[in-house]
């Protein structure tokens, strides 16, 4: 099953990625996009995002046979409801929301009649508009998808071969273990950039100028996270609360081991624990899944 005509609502880093995706790698269907801000819509349309930039979300709608909601995960279900009068009754409903369990709530309260298929394209970057978007963010990245319970097979294969097309290895469980699994290698990881970056700055009067002299150091990645769009990462902490709680609190244990393990100079302590943790960047390198491999979303895009 091939879409024909794909509507993306939200422009941004991932509509407008999978706007300028599709029209490489699946030339013969046809994307419709809209955006709530008039600005990203003049942009988007100047970039070329989508084929068609639309003034309403219903127009946008019209005739699709897959529509992608792109927008940040606590408005997933009022731009649902902004394109149900225009929806096709046919038309796959699936999202690109970093959790899953309140966005398929979401978009199956505001289109009950409609089969809803959420996806997770765990392919991103700190920057976010319509500028932020290039064709090839999702090559040889996970797209995770979570199909509910009984699922229509014809479109959940069709979703498949879709992120397949865009270059995405996908891996299908439940929006469950999503958010589970996510909360830890995704959710919390942001959470503490965050909270580092916050530190340092309150620290100012110290250190402001060492901050940014020595930045070249790990402090420099946690500032690249912790830039990441502050609507959407609202959204995923609130919409994702449980999952990251219960990651947070294991986290706070073990972050209390290793303070205990300073304080008492257990020297052995420390060295097995970061051991180990070496082993696993090394491991994750090996399986190719590192954003430093030298061709990984480089060409036509400097964000990174
Ligand atoms: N930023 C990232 O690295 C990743 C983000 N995601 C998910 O993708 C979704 C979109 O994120 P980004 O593209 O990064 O955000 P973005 O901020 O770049 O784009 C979101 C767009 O949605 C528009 N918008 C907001 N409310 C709207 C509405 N009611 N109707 C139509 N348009 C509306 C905004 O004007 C904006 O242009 C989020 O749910 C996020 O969790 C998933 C993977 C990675
Ligand atoms: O920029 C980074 O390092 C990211 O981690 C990007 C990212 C952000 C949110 C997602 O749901 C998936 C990927």
């Amino acid at each position: 099953m091939t879409f024909a005509n794909i509507a993306i609502i939200g422009l941004g880093l991932q509509g407008g990625s999978i706007g300028l995706a599709v029209r490489e790698f699946l030339p013969e269907s046809r994307t419709r996009g809209y955006d709530l801000s008039a600005q990203h819509r003049a942009r988007a349309a100047e970039r070329r995002l989508v084929d068609e930039v639309c003034t309403t979300a219903a127009e946008a709608v019209r005739d699709a046979d897959l529509v992608i909601f792109c927008v940040p995960p606590g408005v997933m279900g009022i731009a649902a409801e902004q394109v149900r009068a225009g929806l096709p009754a046919n038309a796959l409903v699936s999202d690109v929301g970093s959790s899953k369990q309140a966005v398929a709530k979401a978009l199956g309260d505001a289109l009950p009649e409609h089969v809803v298929i959420p996806a997770h394209p765990v392919a991103g970057t700190e920057n976010s508009g319509p500028d932020a978007g290039f064709a090839h963010l999702f090559r040889n990245r996970w797209c995770i998808v979570t199909p509910p319970a009984k699922v229509d097979m014809v479109k959940l294969s069709g979703l498949v071969s879709f992120w397949e097309a865009l270059g995405a290895n996908v891996e299908i469980m439940t929006a469950e273990h999503h958010d589970l699994v996510l909360a830890v290698t995704s959710h919390l990881p942001h959470l503490i950039a965050y909270t580092i970056v916050g530190t340092a700055s309150d620290l100012e009067d110290v250190t402001q100028s060492e901050v940014i002299k020595y930045s070249a150091g790990g402090f420099r990645d946690f500032t690249r996270i912790a830039a990441s769009d502050p609507t959407m990462w609202r959204d995923v902490f609130l919409s994702n609360k449980e999952a990251v709680l219960t990651m947070l609190q294991r986290f706070t244990e073990d972050l209390t081991a290793l303070q205990r393990a300073i304080r008492i100079g257990d020297g052995d302590q420390l060295f097995d624990h970061f051991a180990r943790t070496r082993a696993i960047r090394r491991s994750i390198i090996e399986e190719g899944q590192d954003d430093a491999r030298p061709d990984f979303g480089r060409g036509d895009h400097e964000g990174r």
